[in-house]
This record gives structure tokens, sequence and C-alpha cells, in this order.
């Protein structure tokens, strides 16, 4: 049964999903991260929010981990290129959280636009300070959104039932999705120069850290008020101090900051400035949400193989799973025949679906061969990381598809290009389910890619096979199943053979020595 450590604070949703998807679950968060180093080796799942650093120490200790799901949407708190190259599949939820993380943007502004944090302080001290809150109206003011993804959209859907104007710098948004959102596609400086509010809706990237700099904080609009429900590091927090301090801006209100948790800064108990322990994603409706879709896909994960919402490896449904797993099985068995068969570098890899094969979805099926062919090269390698792995030795991938069906009715076929030329395999599926390797470098023949095989070329001449079956039976090996394939008669002929013991180098020598054989090899799968 595998095992999943819940390391953060997350709705009980969470572990009863686990138990009743037969996932075994512990709850133990608050641990530092040698405890969590210490502990992490025996659990198959870790389920975080942000407060678990899942760091490279993390990942070098969890000996079983496969997968790692986020509750919630950002995920700097996750090492992903080296989660990718031990395989680990991180996976987040990335809507559960948006409406919850958009109304506290728009809460903040209210909080800024009618002071609400201090009016309320200085009534309950009893004040009564009428005239020192006057406030700004948010009808008909320009809100300059800094990224107009799911939250910024969000944010831009309540901005505009307040009757506000909405532009967005985001140069990934399509003019057809601006139309659709409501929102006048600008850039930066433009941004800066006519927003009364400006909110941040961007991931920490390198090119957002900073966005708005010293520099870019000068270039907006005097008054300018400022809200930041996204990540810390967005906005550089010393320049924000001396633009409030100045009277520039008009506000701020931060619910992230570039150091959390933030218990001092430099902008604690400045006026105007409005601050929340990165609550953004803290309503009830949101950490169900959160909680329910992250057990969900790291149980499907774990039970059956469906991948959703995965940051380093291509989605694939529960219900895709069960139809996709044969083609997987077959695929790595022919990326593993190629690799076994192939020696020195590989300039490209090409993946050919013909017939049913081309109907599914081909991410899963060329990570399927590039594992199987790098496993021969390397034992690190998995499905998650076989492309990043595919990429560093510096192989060309290709993916082509005929939908139309050739002599089977699903074919997948597997082509390297090596200095000597190219060369390719092709494999059927029986039944719809039994992996059948139906062509070897131009050869036709079938055969069960299974076990210890020994492969066999040979001059196609009477009595080899009377030969080859005295020297296995001499050597006390029992053949399981004998696969025999011609190019023409008096060719090349090819032979594989599954054998029940390991294939020894002797084994090796002895069929070597047969009058008339060109290659043998031991093969394993
Ligand atoms: N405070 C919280 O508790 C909380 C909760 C949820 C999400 N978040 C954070 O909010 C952020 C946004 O989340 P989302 O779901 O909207 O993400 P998203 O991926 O849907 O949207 C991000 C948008 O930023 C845009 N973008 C990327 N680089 C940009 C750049 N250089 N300049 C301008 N725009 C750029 C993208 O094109 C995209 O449209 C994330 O960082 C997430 O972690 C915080
Ligand atoms: O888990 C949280 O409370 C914060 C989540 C938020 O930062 C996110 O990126 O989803």
């Amino acid at each position: 049964m595998p095992k999943v450590l819940i390391s953060d604070k997350m709705d009980p949703k969470a572990a009863e999903i686990f138990r009743q998807r037969g996932v075994e679950v512990d709850e133990i968060t608050g641990k530092t991260p040698a405890e969590l180093i210490a502990m992490v080796g025996e659990y198959d799942g870790l389920a975080i929010r942000s407060s678990t650093k899942v760091t490279k120490e993390v990942l070098a200790a969890a000996t079983n981990l496969k997968v790692v799901g986020r509750a919630g949407i950002g995920v700097d708190n996750v090492d992903i290129p080296s989660a990718s190259a031990k395989g680990v599949v991180v996976m987040n939820t990335p809507f559960g959280n948006s409406i919850t993380t958009a109304e506290h943007a728009i809460a903040l502004m209210f909080a800024l636009a009618r002071q609400l944090p201090e009016a309320d302080a200085s009534t309950q001290a009893g004040k009564w300070e009428k005239n020192r809150f006057m406030g700004v109206e948010l009808t008909s003011k320009t809100l300059g959104l800094i990224g107009a993804g799911n939250i910024g959209s969000i944010v831009a859907d309540r901005a505009h039932g307040l009757k506000m104007k909405v532009v967005a710098f985001d140069p990934f948004l399509s003019p057809e999705r601006a139309i659709e959102i409501g929102v006048e596609k600008v850039e930066l400086d433009d941004l800066l120069a006519r927003a009364d509010f400006i909110t941040l809706h961007t991931p920490l990237t390198d090119q957002t850290r900073n966005i708005l700099s010293a520099e870019n904080l000068a270039k907006t609009k005097k008054g300018v008020r400022i809200i930041n429900c996204a990540r810390g590091g967005l906005i550089d927090e010393v320049a924000l101090k001396a633009g409030l301090d100045s009277g520039h801006i008009g506000g701020a209100a931060l619910d992230v900051f570039v150091e959390e948790p933030a218990k001092a800064s430099p902008l604690f108990g400045t006026p105007n400035f409005v601050s929340t322990p990165h609550l953004g994603a803290s309503t009830s409706e949101a950490q169900v949400n959160v909680a329910i879709q992250v057990a969900e896909q790291m149980a499907d994960f774990l039970v059956s193989g469906g991948v959703t919402n995965a940051l380093n490896m291509p989605s694939l449904s529960a219900e895709e799973a069960p139809r996709l797993k044969p083609y997987m099985a077959l695929a790595e068995k022919l990326g593993s025949l190629v690799g076994q068969l192939t020696h020195g570098a590989i300039g490209r890899i090409s993946i050919h679906s013909e017939g049913a094969a081309a109907e599914l979805n081909q991410k899963p099926i060329v990570s399927a061969v590039l594992a199987g062919f790098l496993r021969t090269q390397t034992d690190t390698v998995n499905m998650v990381n076989a492309p990043v792995l595919a990429k560093e030795r510096g192989m060309e991938v290709r993916e082509v598809r005929t939908e139309r069906e050739g002599d089977y009715h699903t074919l997948l076929r597997v082509s390297v290009k090596t200095d000597a030329g190219e060369r390719s395999v092709a494999g059927t599926l029986f039944g719809d389910q039994a992996p059948r390797l139906v062509e070897l470098f131009g050869i036709k023949v079938e055969a069960d890619l299974a076990g210890h095989m020994l492969y066999v070329v040979n001059d196609d001449a009477p009595g080899f096979i009377g030969r080859i079956g005295t020297t296995l039976g001499e050597a006390g090996v029992n053949i399981g199943t004998f696969h025999l394939g011609r190019r023409d008669a008096g060719g090349e002929a090819v032979l594989l053979l599954s054998v029940d013991e390991p294939v020894t180098a002797e084994l090796i020598a002895n069929v070597r020595a047969l009058p008339g054989v060109r290659t043998v090899m031991a093969l394993r799968f």
C-alpha cells in the first residue's frame, strides 16, 4: 500500500480521501528540515502547502518518493529540477484557491482605499478620528493588473463589477484573451503611468523579480496604491518603504514578503501600509478545494498511474491510464530494444504511431520510449526525467502520427539516427493488451520482448537452428520462446530466443563460434 506524508497543515478531507483510496497516510506537520530528511525515506508521496521546503537534500533522502503534491498554486518551495532529475512527479492544484486569492486582493484594495485597518485600530482605541480617514472611491479608477492569468482575470472580473477600468501588463496575454476578460493590454510603463491601483498576479521568475523596482515605482502615478497577493520579491520592499514615506505611494498592502514568515520588516508601522500573513489562499472553501484536489491527484497517481496537473510530466487521466498502459509497456520495450542494440551517440530518436496508437495522448508514449531507451545507459531514468535526460544527451526527439492503419490495426515504430544511419523497430499490441515486436531493423519477426533473451544475426542456411539448439542445450540453458525472421532466403536472418537463465559470456562466445553467426548479444527486458 502506498504511503503519503502530509507535512503541512491541510484540511482533514485530504487524509480522508487518501484513506478511502487505499493510501496510508501520516500527518506530521511543523518538522525542521533535518527532521523531515530523517523521516521522508519511508514515503511514496509528500503532500505540502507552502511551509515544507522540498529541497535537493530532502529529495536525496526521499528514496521511495514518487510524487510531491502542492495543495495550492506556487511551487517555489519545491526544487523542481532536482525532483525531475530524480524522477519525482510534482503536482499542484492550479485553480482551487484562485477565487479566494482574487477576493483577498479585492479586500486589500478596499482596505487601502478606505484605510480600514488604521480606522479600526483608532476607533477601538476610543479616538473617533472621523476627519483623519478620508478615503477614495474605486468607481471609475484605473486598476493595473500585472499578470492576467487565473487570479488576475478573476480580479479583473470583480473590478468590472466595481466599475473600474482595468489595464493589464502580461507579455503572454493574447489580444483575444484580453478582449474576453475585458482588459486593455498595455506595456508596463503605460500601466505604471496610468494606474490608480496596481495589483500583482505573476509567479516569481527571473523576469518578474523586482518588477516593481525603485525605478519602476518612480514611474507610477502619485498616490498609487499597490497590492501584492502573489509572491514576495515582486516588489523592492526598501523602495516601497521609501515611496510610502515620501508620500509618492498612497498605500501598499502585502500578503507576501521576500522573507517569510515575515516577523520583522522595515515596512511594519509605516502609515498606509497594510499586511496579512500570506492569507491569500486561506478560506475554508479554498482549503477544502485544494486538499481534496491534491489528495485525489496524488492517490490517482499512486494507485492507478493517472497524472493531473503535473509540472514536470505530461498529464494522463485516470481514465486514459488503463488504455495507455499497454502502449507504454510496448513503448518502453521498443525503446529498450533499440537502446540495447544501438551503440554510440544517437542524434535523433523518432516515435511514429500508426492506426489506433495515433489517436492516443502521445506524450506519455514518447516519455516511455525515452525511458526504455535511456535505461540502457542509466538506471536513474523514468518517465519524468527521460525527456530532460534525452535533451541533456543532445538527442532530438521527433513525434509522428499516421491515423490510417497499415498492416496492423495499431503500431508503434521507434527509429534512431546514428552515424551509421537510421534503423527502426516496430511493435503492436495483440488483443489490444500484449506488446509484440513485429519488425526489427527491416526484418519481419514476431516476438514477445520479456525476460532474458538472446539476439542472433546469422546467415540463413540449413542446419543453423539445430546447431544453436544443441549449443544452448549443452550449456544447460532452457529455451522459452523461439522467434525467427529473415530479410530474404539465404540472406540475413534474425533469431530472438527467450531463455530461462541470464545469458552468460561463455554462451555468447559459444554461439558466436557457430558457422554463419554475424552478431550475438544478450538482451534483458
Ligand atoms: N497569496 C497567496 O496565498 C496565493 C494564493 C494563490 C496563488 N498565489 C500566487 O499568485 C500568483 C498568480 O497565480 P495564478 O494562478 O494567477 O497564476 P497563472 O499562472 O494563472 O497566472 C500568472 C500570469 O502571470 C503572467 N506572467 C508571467 N510572467 C510575466 C511577466 N514577466 N510579466 C507579466 N506577467 C507575467 C503569465 O502570463 C500568467 O498569465 C502565483 O505566483 C501564485 O503562486 C498566491
Ligand atoms: O498554502 C497557502 O496558504 C498559500 C498558497 C499560495 O501561496 C499558492 O501559491 O497557492
